[in-house]
């Protein structure tokens, strides 16, 4: 199956910034993917460049086979909320729906219907007056309602109560459930990539220090106590503290010597990456 997403020796410069460096990524379709990273790592760049809102500077990417934004038809395939979910304030939730089945040739309106049904919204009240969480949610249902086969979300929740959290990532999973469609979701919020993705990318210092799937990366990873320079030459050491050492495992996995392995979970695999690019001098800095 085509990947969704990939991406070789991708580089975006502003000036002399280099927000994203030499980055490579092959994503399999139908997943749910959490993009993860600092503040300024390069998260809504790779975004803005999988939708074709910006250019690479060097480097290649292509969105679901084709280049971003490569047409009409492509661009139908492809529903972004851009970091804010930013809608047209004065408009009223009936207005969106509108605009979006003007605008959309794959446009479903019963689609549109159910899931504003589903959210209590007044369709005469205007966005402008809308509760961040109900903002989130009408821009979810109008990306949705384009039938895409990707939804791409820039930190969707990040403005969110927990319990608007909750309610939005749960409606993105029915959407993406309902579609069929692979996702993308940006956050910094960790236990919102651990609850709903499958394949998480790491990114930090402009590049990309991890990507997997998620159940994969689980199994290569623990967290290592005693006596870890008894593993094998290949364990990587990803990052020290005073829990111990967060090492990437060989495989076949070393089954016992003088240290214990204990399981990690998707935010401590995470934090480990993030803490390791914090430590080595960044791109953007060079
Ligand atoms: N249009 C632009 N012009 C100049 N520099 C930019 C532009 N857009 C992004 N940058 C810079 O590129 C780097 C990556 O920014 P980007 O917005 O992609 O990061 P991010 O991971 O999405 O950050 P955040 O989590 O804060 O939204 C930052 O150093 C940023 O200042």
């Amino acid at each position: 199956m085509t990947p969704v997403l990939e991406a070789s020796g991708l580089t975006k410069r502003y000036g002399h910034r280099t927000a994203l460096a030499d980055c490579d990524l092959s994503v399999p379709a139908g997943r749910v993917i959490g993009l993860v990273g600092a503040n300024g790592a390069g998260k809504s760049t790779l975004l803005h460049l999988a939708c074709g809102l910006t250019a690479p500077t060097s480097g290649t990417i292509r969105v679901l086979g084709a280049a971003p934004a490569a047409g009409p038809a492509h661009l139908a395939r492809v529903g972004f909320v851009a970091q804010g979910a930013p809608l047209y304030a004065e408009l009223s939730v009936a207005d969106h729906l509108k605009l979006g089945a003007k605008l959309n040739p794959r446009w479903d309106p019963d689609l549109a219907r159910r899931r504003l049904a589903r959210l209590d919204l007044d369709p005469r009240q205007r966005a402008g007056r809308l509760s961040g969480g109900q903002r989130a949610q009408l821009a979810l249902a109008v990306a949705a309602a384009k039938r895409p086969d990707l939804l791409i979300f820039d930190e969707p929740a990040a403005a969110l109560d927990p319990l608007a959290r909750h309610a939005f990532l749960d409606h993105l999973m029915e959407s993406v459930r309902e579609l069929g469609a692979a996702a993308i979701l940006s956050s910094h919020t960790l236990p919102d990539v651990a609850r709903v993705c499958d394949y998480l990318i790491v990114l930090a210092g402009s590049r990309i220090q991890l990507a997997g799937e998620v159940t994969e990366l689980l199994a290569t990873h623990a967290r290592i106590t005693g006596d870890p320079t008894a593993l094998p030459a290949a364990a990587e050491t990803i990052s020290r503290s005073d829990r111990g050492a967060v090492v990437r495992l060989p495989r076949p996995l070393p089954v016992d010597g003088p240290w214990q392995a204990d399981p990690l979970d998707l935010e401590e695999l995470a934090l480990a990456y993030l803490d390791r690019a914090e430590r080595l001098p960044t791109e953007a800095h060079r």
